[in-house]
């Protein structure tokens, strides 16, 4: 790059797929956002890790980012039974660089003046997207940031969660319990005592056929086992292996209301080179180019996979939050003897999943007729 930054340059940075990252360090300290419809027990969660985990120094954020449009929010954080308050600054125009930039210089203040924490929880309010908050600490972890991304929890009311879930929005756009489930690595089906058994089972049910990927666990006053919920690693290559796992046991379901989330999932023998493989991740999340059968454009919400490329020896992890996504090479080495295939899942909407592995193998084609 030559010449003078200018501010605005300065303050926005550009968002580009990045393909090399480093290994994250141990010094990194992990993030876990807590979200979930308004009343379904995050607080109840958080309150509960507090009290059960006695050997971590746990910060915890309440979040009120991409709310309303005051120019400034506050950051709460409570240690020790003590509230912090640190006050962002949101820049004119560009709300989600001003949000990634001030969010994390927050906490990068308070680790300053308050000594460093080795855990943050981040509960958001009940209608917010987790998908902005998390894109905020997923990207910049890789720019060599303090914290890391560490998992997506979406607690659920047992009683009220499966009417969250169905409800049509006038505008045609996904309900935010809806979205949450989408975009959670572990769901807490919470307040189990409200509900039968039969109540439970559909409940449990719908976020399967929503999320194929999620964890279920279910909970009275959100007491979970902390070592399911804390170090999940599920954005980076350390939580490779399980995730190895859980796409040879993912399925395609077929949803009982059309307009609603749903998961697809392929596999595809053969290995793809790196630039097809943009090509197809870029027309699916950016251009929106590919459409269901009945004409829809497909909007997916989150994305993984394991994935061969042509170039490497090694297995690669693809992981998507809306239009970001990302790939890291894992320790796995693909073995001699086997053939190799690449395992995707896609969580969202009008997906349609021979329409994807179609354009997915057309992509794996194309690279090996190039030679
Ligand atoms: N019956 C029952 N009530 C519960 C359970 N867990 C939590 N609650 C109650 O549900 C209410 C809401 O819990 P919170 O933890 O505040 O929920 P929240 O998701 O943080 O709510 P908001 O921040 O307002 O969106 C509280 O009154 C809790 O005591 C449960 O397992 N069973
Ligand atoms: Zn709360």
């Amino acid at each position: 790059m030559d010449g003078v930054l200018t501010d605005e340059e300065d303050d926005c940075p550009e968002l580009v797929p990045i393909a090399r990252k480093q290994a994250i360090s141990t010094e990194q300290i992990p993030v876990t956002i807590i979200t979930g419809y308004l009343g379904a027990g995050k607080t109840t969660l958080l309150n509960y890790i507090l009290t059960e985990q006695h050997n971590k120094r746990i910060a915890v954020i309440l979040n009120e980012f991409g709310e309303g449009s005051a120019l400034e929010k506050s950051l709460a954080v409570s240690q020790a039974g003590e509230l912090y308050e640190e006050w962002l600054e949101l820049r004119n125009g560009c709300l989600c660089c001003s949000v990634k930039d001030n969010g994390l210089k927050a906490i990068e203040n308070l680790m300053e003046k308050k000594g460093k924490f080795d855990y943050i929880l981040l509960e958001t309010t009940g209608l917010a997207d987790p998908g902005a908050v998390a894109s905020m600490f997923w990207v910049d972890a890789e720019l060599g940031s303090d914290v890391y991304l560490d998992g997506i929890i979406t607690v659920i009311d047992a009683k009220y969660g499966m009417k969250h879930l169905t409800e049509e929005k006038p505008d045609g756009l996904v309900n935010e319990a809806a979205r949450q489930v989408a975009l959670a690595d572990l769901a807490i089906i919470n307040k189990t005592d409200l509900v039968g058994e039969e109540e439970l089972r559909q409940l449990r049910e719908t976020v399967r056929s929503m999320n194929g990927l999620v964890r279920i666990l279910e909970t009275q006053k959100s007491r979970v086992d902390l070592s399911q919920v804390l170090d999940l690693h599920s954005f980076d290559s350390r939580g490779g292996a399980r995730l190895q796992e859980k796409l040879e046991a993912a399925k395609t379901v077929q949803p009982h209301l059309d307009k609603t989330i749903l998961t697809v999932t392929f596999e595809v023998s053969g290995s793809i080179s790196e630039d097809d493989l943009n090509v197809f991740i870029q027309n699916l999340l950016w251009e929106r180019s590919y459409k269901n059968k009945a004409g829809l454009v497909m909007n997916v919400i989150r994305l993984k996979g394991i994935v061969s490329l042509r170039e490497k020896a090694h297995q690669m992890i693809l992981q998507g939050v809306h239009e970001l996504y990302d790939l890291e090479e894992t320790p796995q080495v693909w073995s001699e003897s086997a053939p190799r295939v690449s395992r995707l899942i896609f969580i969202g909407r009008n997906l349609d999943q021979e329409v994807l592995q179609e354009e997915f193998i057309a992509a794996v084609v194309n690279g090996e007729s190039m030679g």
